[in-house]
């Protein structure tokens, strides 16, 4: 099968909210305000999603294999379910893998989760280097992005926004809005819509994406290391009660020690704040700022009331910009 092209429009907003009739859903999208870029998507890289139910299906009926799964990454786990518990957390269940984590699972595990870890490590080799080398051209001329990316700070996240056990089932809030803290983020849909992007011209402020779009976000890490260039794009996943939505998710970020910082060669075209502009700090510590945050949002760490200032991006603003 010949892989569809879809031309990226330099726009903020993906798909902006009264054309989506006309949008071809195959189509693609990296948020940036400025150079286009055209994206060539694989049609076999599918998620598989009748296999990502099953999964989340049999964990809910079997607890001791979310044990088994849980202790490979006992830091932090790796199936989240505070929204059994907690009504104003995101009422969503996530699975959180890496390629660091798929090795340390259990080899039945592996096996039971082959042919999801097999999409996607097919989804990064068939889209990371591309996206990359476009996120290069978008952060200026001669700027190399790949550089900062050489030892798979990827995550691989199944989301699913199930109807049944979650303790506020009426909640529309499926994923609050918040920014992706690396590069880039890939999400693949079941079909089912859902996930909006922030538009400052929609009446609500919200964009739709249509359920079967596969879709190209750009996160914190490509904002700062292009100097602005490339603007990050927030987002959020709508609930409609009654309706399960399922998603794939693939993160990629620089590595933890790459500096916190414009990328040489880039010319920026916003001022950052003194820490960031120094580059004092790595994407070590950043993931960890927002990993915090995350978890919060997510129902899954707590935070002493003196230590929330703001929502999630307030504050990233605020330590980013000056
Ligand atoms: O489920 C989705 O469509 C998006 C999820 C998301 O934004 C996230 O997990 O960061
Ligand atoms: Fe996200």
């Amino acid at each position: 099968m010949a892989a569809s092209v879809a031309t990226i429009s330099p726009i903020n907003v993906a798909l902006p909210h009264n054309h989506q009739e006309d949008v071809d859903t195959t189509t693609t999208t990296i948020l940036s305000p400025d150079l286009p870029i055209d994206f060539i998507q694989d049609p076999t890289v599918k998620a598989p999603f009748e296999a990502i139910q099953r999964l989340f299906d049999h964990l809910r009926s079997h607890p001791s294999d979310v044990d088994a799964i849980n202790s490979a990454y006992p830091k932090r786990g790796i199936l989240k379910t505070a929204a059994v518990l907690n009504p104003k957390s995101d009422q969503k269940f996530t699975f959180d893998l890496s390629p660091h984590r798929v090795d340390c699972l259990p080899g039945e595990a592996q096996q039971r989760l082959s042919e999801i870890i097999t999409f996607f490590e097919a989804a990064a080799s068939a889209y990371v280097e591309d996206l990359l080398s476009a996120c290069s051209n978008l952060a200026g001329p001669g700027v190399d992005m790949a550089k900062a990316h050489t030892n798979r700070n990827w995550n691989f996240r199944l989301c699913d926004y199930a109807t049944e056990n979650i303790a506020n089932p009426e909640s529309d809030n499926g994923c609050g809005a918040h920014t992706d803290y690396g590069t880039f983020t890939i999400i693949f849909q079941d079909g089912t819509p859902g996930l909006e992007i922030e538009d400052p011209s929609a009446p609500t402020g919200w964009s739709l994406v249509p359920g079967d779009a596969t879709i190209v976000l750009a996160g914190w890490c490509a904002a700062i290391l292009s100097g602005g260039r490339i603007r990050a794009a927030r987002h959020r996943v709508r609930r409609v009660p009654g309706v399960r939505r399922l998603s794939a998710v693939l993160f990629v970020a620089p590595d933890l020690d790459v500096k916190l910082t414009p990328l040489p060669g880039v010319k920026p075209v916003r001022p950052f704040t003194e820490r960031i502009s120094s580059g004092e700090e790595d994407v070590a510590w950043f993931k960890e700022v927002m990993g915090k945050r995350w978890r919060h949002r997510e129902g899954n760490e707590d935070i002493p009331e003196g230590e929330l200032t703001g929502s999630q991006d307030d504050d990233i603003n605020k330590l980013v910009w000056a």
